[in-house]
């Protein structure tokens, strides 16, 4: 293929077009100047420090005064700063850094990508840069707009070696100058720097970081680092664990939040990238199931992404991740025995975190089964108190399952375990398999039903009169009534309802299985979708008793008596008008029995 003219030609850069895309798109928030420039003031005294390793950082600010003629703005550093020919080579080449000539320059310094500086138009017209280098005894203004033109000039004045940066704000962003806004963002940004830096406004001078942060002192004590946790995040942790990784070198702290979270809940953090505030959000450093933590880090080795505001997700940040996922379970697994009662606290408050750990640790979850709580349809109960009561443990692994389950299940004196979420059926499973000694059954509605029985041919005749009478009665309760027998004999009656129990759904998974049963519960699928079920027990002496009464008032008393004791049973909300209707027929049956009516 041929070029046309037989030229070749090069592409233009817009610079208002880039500076839009980077203040619109790459960095959201319009203070990102605040951070470029202060990361440049790092790099450079970093670069200073590898000639003169007991360089002391200073990086010295001053904020502009209201007057048109107060001071500018200036941010100066007294790093390394720039000969003439890296003015020309670096300053003014977009996308050039001085900051990747080595694999070493990627350790030692933040910025790589030759762009941050560019943030500074966002918020003035005009970036003037005063800078003298540590090679150089003259110093040189640069002065750039944001059409794209540049000029240099030599200082007629000396000035020590650093560089010093002005800017005149846009009136859009001149708010952004006010110390009122201004200081809290760099020290977001600068409270964990070692550099001192300094901040001016009008006569006054303050540093901002006096204290080197006590989450990197290895000597700060646990209350110490609960108390900063406490400052820093408004929340009193359960506790605070050191960390510290080989794979991108990261120190800092991880929290032990004191209330449950949702497993999609992200958390903020203060993660740094060597000392500079990198990110709130958790970056990636932490495993998929520690939403119970909150961490303060810092990383010396990862690397940023352009936007500063995320990490690279590589292989040294999966390696670090994995660090990290041991390090916690290490903690947890060790907590038992070092302070019970923080112990307690976790599994009170993260077990379902702590179960999806265990589902994929058998060693950790030998060590926490006893102390685990479960859902069971007689309330939370732990692993320990469950296998010691209850000879045999069944579980269901959908919720809607356990809910029609527990009901008929309380009446059989029977205990359900609810694992419903993925990972807890997993971990039943697992259980199942360490502890084979253990009784461990799945149960559904279907088999709980497998359980009743029809009553035979010359029962359904024999009772038939009767049972009409008795569904007369609970018609009024949207009822379907029905003769079983089932376990324990001692429970008189069950209530289901409709949508809970003998649904087509069910139905149709029992049919599905071939099973038996099913004929039997064809009766009931054609009146099953909105009605609830009272089914009498016909193991119950009572039961049978009742069955053979000729007195419909009495009759009526005492089946409208085990309908609403089967609701209570059943752990079913009572109405008003069923709570009156058991006192009229508990009255009519008290009535009745001082008569020596009752001869049951
Ligand atoms: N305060 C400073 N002292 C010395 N040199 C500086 C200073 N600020 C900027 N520079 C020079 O200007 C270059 C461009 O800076 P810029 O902030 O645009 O990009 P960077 O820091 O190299 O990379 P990044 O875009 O990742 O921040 C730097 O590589 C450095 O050589």
């Amino acid at each position: 293929m041929e070029t046309v003219n037989n030229e070749y030609y090069s592409f233009q850069v817009n610079l208002q077009g880039m500076i839009s895309l980077l203040s619109e798109h790459l960095y959201s928030n319009p203070g990102t100047f605040i951070r470029e420039l202060l990361q440049n003031a790092v790099d450079a005294i970093a670069a200073f420090r590898q000639l003169d390793e007991h360089l002391i950082g200073d990086i010295r600010i001053t904020l502009p005064d209201a007057g048109p003629a107060g001071n500018p703005f200036v941010f100066q550093d007294n790093g390394i700063g720039l000969k003439e020919n890296e003015i020309h080579e670096f300053l003014s080449v977009i996308g050039e850094s001085s900051k990747r000539k080595s694999a070493e320059d990627a350790r030692t310094f933040i910025g790589r990508f030759g762009i941050g500086l560019l943030s500074c138009f966002v918020v003035s017209d005009e970036i003037c840069i005063e800078t003298r280098s540590a090679f150089d005894a003259t110093g040189f203004r640069w002065t750039a707009f944001n059409d794209g033109r540049y000029r240099i000039e030599t200082l007629q004045e000396t000035m020590p070696v650093g560089t010093k940066v002005c800017l005149t704000p846009k009136k859009s962003h001149a708010h952004l100058f006010r110390p009122e806004n201004f200081i809290p963002q760099i020290k977001f940004y600068g409270d964990a720097l070692p550099e001192k830096i300094t901040i001016r406004t009008g006569k006054e001078e303050k540093v901002l970081n006096e204290q080197p942060p006590v989450w990197l002192h290895p000597d700060t004590s646990k209350e110490a680092l609960l108390q900063m946790g406490k400052e820093l995040f408004q929340t009193s942790f359960i506790d605070a664990v050191r960390l510290r990784t080989e794979a991108g070198e990261c120190e800092g702290v991880l929290y032990i939040l004191p209330y449950k979270t949702q497993f999609s809940a992200r958390q903020h953090h203060r993660i740094y990238l060597k000392r500079m505030l990198l990110s709130e959000a958790d970056n990636g450093l932490l495993p998929s199931w520690a939403f119970f933590v909150k961490m303060v880090v810092n990383s010396n080795t990862l690397s940023a992404t352009a936007s500063r505001e995320f990490f690279m997700q590589n292989d040294l940040l999966r390696a670090a991740r994995k660090e990290i996922g041991k390090a916690l379970k290490s903690y947890l697994k060790n907590i038992r025995n070092i302070d019970f009662e923080i112990y307690q606290k976790i599994i009170q408050i993260h077990f379902l975190h702590l179960k999806a750990i265990a589902a994929e640790d058998t060693e950790f979850l030998s060590l926490i089964l006893d102390d685990l709580p479960f859902e069971t349809n007689k309330g939370f109960r732990t692993f320990k108190d469950i296998r010691e009561h209850f000879p045999v443990i069944y579980y269901c692994a959908d919720y809607e399952e356990f809910r029609q389950v527990q009901r008929i299940a309380e009446y059989q004196g029977a205990l359900v375990v609810n694992v419903a979420y993925t990972f807890e059926e997993d971990l039943i499973k697992k259980i199942k398999g360490m502890q084979p000694e253990l009784n461990i059954r799945e149960m559904s509605s279907s088999k709980l039903l497998e359980t009743f029985t029809d009553i035979s041919e010359d029962e359904k005749k024999a009772y038939r009169a009767v049972l009409k009478k008795l569904e007369q009665y609970t018609k009024p309760f949207n009822c379907v009534m029905q003769l079983k027998y089932f376990a324990p004999a001692d429970t008189p009656a069950i209530f289901t309802r409709g949508d809970e129990d003998f649904t087509s759904a069910t139905i149709k998974k029992i049919k599905a299985n071939d099973n038996p049963f099913a004929g039997a519960l064809g009766s009931i699928q054609q009146r099953a979708e909105a009605v609830n079920t009272f089914c009498l027990n016909m193991n119950n002496g009572l039961v049978k008793n009742l069955l053979t009464i000729d007195d419909d008032y009495m009759l009526q008393a005492i089946t409208e008596v085990l309908y609403v004791q089967a609701l209570l049973m059943g752990k079913y909300p009572v109405s008003e008008k069923q709570l009156l209707l058991f006192n009229n027929a508990l009255h009519s049956l008290l009535v009745m029995g001082m008569k020596n009516f009752i001869q049951i």
